[in-house]
């Protein structure tokens, strides 16, 4: 490829700028200007991959994830069991190492961590909160004690920030309690505070109210929100509690190993909250669409696309498109329905 520079007397001197030649060199040019897929993003999936092999059987949990979360955000997870939501949340918690592909949370590269990093990045990084109560705090430490486990194990107690982060969270009066003294929603609560307790910067859950009853599920959600609110922490919640996926601002839907929908929700100008629901189109332009969808008008395999000025249509193939042709028929005319 060639460029030409302007010549003659009027002709600005570019003598010392440098002028890409060729097309390699103008695309390079491109990139090295583009800002990088999620550059600024606190949590970061590119094309993430985790295959399981057991006894030979290799399952492939997660098939090029694509997920970006910015600081301070609050997301819930949903999708179908066995859609690979734990899986997710297990990589970003340092639990596990995904197989391939990128996974970035506050700047932590999760694939090239070495191990004594990883106990530090699980310890003041993520805090996270489990659906089994039983999980999260141990039976024979009071709430407080509960508390201040993570902070001296980290070797930085801080005087008062257990009683602080129970108020915070409405389980104060539950300081003194152990475990067996304290409800499901009361132990839930207990465990966002142990998961905030290093002052993490993402916290991370996995079906918090999952054993829990719709009124006391709101309690727990509540909880999350205060942490999300008032200490800035950026919040990730696996669910299938409607009642916590339709409350907040993005969630996010997985199917088979891959984000596959998001649904955005915003307040209208008269206080309303308004959901918009949108597939999700990753970087080479895969996009999944609903399964419903697909069953309602018999696609499979095929479908036709059609670009049009402001949308492209699809239609199963066999079927006749938005211009009147039959699928195979070569430049029908337009029958304008
Ligand atoms: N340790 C493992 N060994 C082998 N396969 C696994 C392992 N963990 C998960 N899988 C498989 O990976 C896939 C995704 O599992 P995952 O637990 O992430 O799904 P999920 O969406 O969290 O499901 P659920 O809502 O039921 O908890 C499933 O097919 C599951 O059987």
């Amino acid at each position: 490829m060639t460029v030409s520079r302007p010549t003659g007397p009027d002709a600005p001197d570019i003598s010392d700028v440098s002028v890409p030649s060729s097309l390699a060199e103008l695309e390079s040019e491109a990139v090295r200007h583009r800002p990088a897929f999620g550059e600024n993003a606190h949590i970061l999936c590119d094309n993430l991959v985790r295959i399981y092999k057991t006894e030979g059987v290799e399952v492939v949990a997660l098939q090029g994830l694509d997920l970006l979360i910015d600081a301070g955000e609050l997301v819930a997870i949903v999708g179908a069991s066995g859609s690979g939501k734990s899986t997710l949340l297990n990589v970003l918690s340092g639990l596990d190492v995904p197989t391939a592909g990128v996974a970035r949370v506050a700047g932590v590269d999760l694939l090239s961590m070495a191990a004594r990093d990883r106990l530090r990045y699980r310890r003041e990084v993520v805090g996270f909160v489990w659906q089994q109560t039983a999980r999260n705090l141990l039976p024979y430490l009071t709430a407080a004690e509960n508390v201040e486990l993570p902070m001296r194990l980290a070797g930085a107690r801080r005087r008062g920030r257990a009683g602080e982060l129970l108020e915070l969270l409405g389980v104060g009066y539950c300081a003194r309690r152990r475990p067996g003294e304290m409800s499901g929603g009361e132990q839930q609560r207990v465990a966002v505070a142990v998961a905030l307790a290093n002052s993490p910067q993402v916290l991370l859950a996995d079906e918090p109210t999952g054993e829990l009853d719709s009124e006391t599920s709101e309690e727990v959600f509540a909880a999350l929100r205060a942490a999300n609110r008032e200490l800035g922490v950026t919040a990730v919640i696996v669910t299938h509690d409607v009642l916590v996926s339709e409350q907040v601002d993005r969630t996010v839907g997985i199917r088979d190993g891959r984000t596959s929908s998001e649904t955005l929700r915003r307040a209208s100008s008269d206080g309303r909250i308004v959901a918009e629901e949108y597939a999700v189109l990753d970087r080479v332009g895969r996009l999944q669409l609903p399964r419903d969808f697909m069953n309602e008008l018999n696609m499979e395999r095929r479908v036709r696309l059609q670009l049009e000025r402001d949308h492209i249509g699809v239609w199963p193939e066999g079927a006749e498109d938005g211009t009147g042709r039959a699928d195979g028929e070569a430049g029908g005319a337009e029958s304008g329905t």
